[in-house]
């Protein structure tokens, strides 16, 4: 699998600090994250193809370039959510493409419970939202669904990578190209992130699920 891009920039890795911050409200983390899709999906959209073509200004003709396909945006439920908004700002005709999977707290194993995708995934530009990467198992179902329906060398983008789940990504897809804010140490004996920032589904939603914060 390619190096993961971890983008370094002032604006990205501030408002990470600021969702990491165990005080940060609820409409403030929300609104952070969406800002981070935003400026994640600018990075990962850089290399999307496009097409030349030449139209009429109101004061000449123009040689422009335009994104030659519409890419797909497949947010992994819920918390893949928080990312589509600032993702469709920088690609505003991107097809959505839904994905229900959550995380057995006791198995950790990824649960499908929905899917929604176009019929056309090998012709597009797949990129899968979810702002963790935990043990890569909710990551790594997502992305054999899409490589069943056709989707190739897709990108992940996270905020949070944990390294556990970089090692799943390229042992099962080693294809995939992922782009994130951050990798951070190792995962805790509940499979969360260390340091992390606790249960984003959790704190962008307001729901309640007690996060297990042993040191393990
Ligand atoms: O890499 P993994 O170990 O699979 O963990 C990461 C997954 O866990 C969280 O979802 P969760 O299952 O909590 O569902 P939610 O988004 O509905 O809260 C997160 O949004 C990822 O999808
Ligand atoms: O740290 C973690 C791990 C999985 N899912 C989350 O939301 N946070
Ligand atoms: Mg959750």
């Amino acid at each position: 699998m390619p190096e993961p891009l971890i983008v370094d920039h002032p604006a990205v890795q501030d408002r990470l600090a600021r969702l990491r911050d165990a005080s940060t409200p609820t409409p403030v983390f929300r609104r952070l994250v969406e800002e981070l899709g935003q400026l994640l999906a600018y990075e990962a959209t850089r290399d999307l193809p496009q097409t030349e073509l030449e139209l009429q200004t109101p004061v000449a003709l123009a040689k422009v370039r335009r994104i030659a396909t519409r890419p797909v945006a497949a947010p992994i439920l819920r918390a893949g959510l928080g990312l589509l908004p600032g993702f469709l700002a920088v690609v505003d005709d991107a097809v959505v493409a839904h994905l229900g999977f959550y995380r057995d707290p006791k198995t950790l194993a990824a649960i499908p419970y929905y899917a929604n995708l176009p019929d056309d995934l090998g012709q597009r530009d797949v990129f899968v939202l979810d702002p963790m990467l935990a043990t890569g198992h909710s990551g790594s179902a997502a992305l054999s669904l899409l490589a069943q329906r056709g989707a190739k060398a897709p990108v992940f983008v996270c905020i949070i990578a944990a390294p556990e789940g970089l090692a799943t990504l390229a042992r099962v897809h080693p294809d995939v190209r992922v782009v994130t804010a951050a990798v951070d140490e190792r995962l805790n004996d509940h499979g969360y992130i260390v340091p992390g920032l606790g249960d984003a589904g959790d704190r962008m939603f307001g729901s309640t699920s007690s996060v297990p914060s042993s040191s393990g």
